[in-house]
């Protein structure tokens, strides 16, 4: 079954239970082939400069199951020659360009494309000359989606943790802001994803944005995989943005 809106189960985070340890258990490859099989349409993976999760050997791992499987890795990776380099290597998919600071707890913000322009566009470029598509991690702003366009960018994927960490008024005003880039960026000839603190209700709200392609989540599906299983989780992702 064909969904509207593309799920995009990020593994990350099942690494960092593994590397709690040191050890092979739980193996985020194991987690792909489970979220594969349960439905979701693709799996992301970052791979960050400090492994803080995800590994060269995931990474390794997981281009050679979704290729065999047919179905979507998307890399997401940090503006750095290394990580262009790795992507030039595996070819995935696609490539999602993120921020990265080793301080950070997670994902903190959008990547700041806008006055970045002439470090950006050759990376975009390497990466869809190579046959990858090419997506921009930013904050829901008309400045950043004009410059996701300017690079080169074929998706956005709007960062969506400030609208999940806010409340009432504040949250609704952030829905707006998430709207209007929305339709800019669709206007532009951009494709739409979202993601990033995402759980069934906020998911569930993205879907009032008809602009959107596609959802990215990973570290809330993770943690209801504890409870309920990974295929349960997916499951009731599934469920809940099919029902708006
Ligand atoms: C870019 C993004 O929002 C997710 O991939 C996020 O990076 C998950 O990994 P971290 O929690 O390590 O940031
Ligand atoms: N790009 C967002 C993503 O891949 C998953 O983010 P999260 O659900 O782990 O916060």
């Amino acid at each position: 079954m064909t969904h509207p809106v593309r799920l995009g189960v990020n593994i990350d985070h099942v690494a960092t239970v593994r590397n709690a340890r040191g050890g092979i258990h739980p193996d985020p490859v194991r987690a792909a082939r489970e979220a594969l099989a349960a439905g979701a349409d693709g799996i992301t993976a970052h791979l960050r400069e400090d492994r803080r999760h995800i590994t060269d050997a995931d990474i390794d791992a997981l281009s050679a199951l979704c290729a065999g499987a047919g179905r979507p890795l998307n890399l997401e990776m940090a503006v750095t020659e290394e990580m262009l380099a790795i992507a030039l290597r595996h070819r995935p998919h696609a490539a999602c360009l993120v921020p990265e600071r080793r301080e950070e707890v997670t994902t903190e913000g959008g990547l700041a494309v806008a006055g970045h322009e002439a470090r950006i566009a050759p990376v975009v470029k390497a990466l869809a000359d190579a046959g990858m598509r090419v997506s921009l991690f930013i904050e829901p702003s008309l400045e950043q989606v004009e410059a996701a366009h300017a690079v080169g960018a074929q998706v956005v994927e709007f960062h969506t943790g400030r609208y999940c960490h806010l409340s009432g008024d504040d949250r609704a005003v952030e829905f707006e802001r998430l709207q209007t880039a929305a339709g800019r960026a669709a206007d532009l000839g951009l494709e739409v994803h979202a993601g990033h603190g995402l759980d069934y209700g906020t998911a569930a709200d993205m879907m009032a944005i008809p602009e959107i392609r596609e959802l990215n989540i990973g570290h809330f599906l993770i943690g209801e995989a504890v409870f309920v299983g990974l295929t349960a989780a997916i499951h009731r992702m599934r469920a809940a943005m099919d029902a708006n």
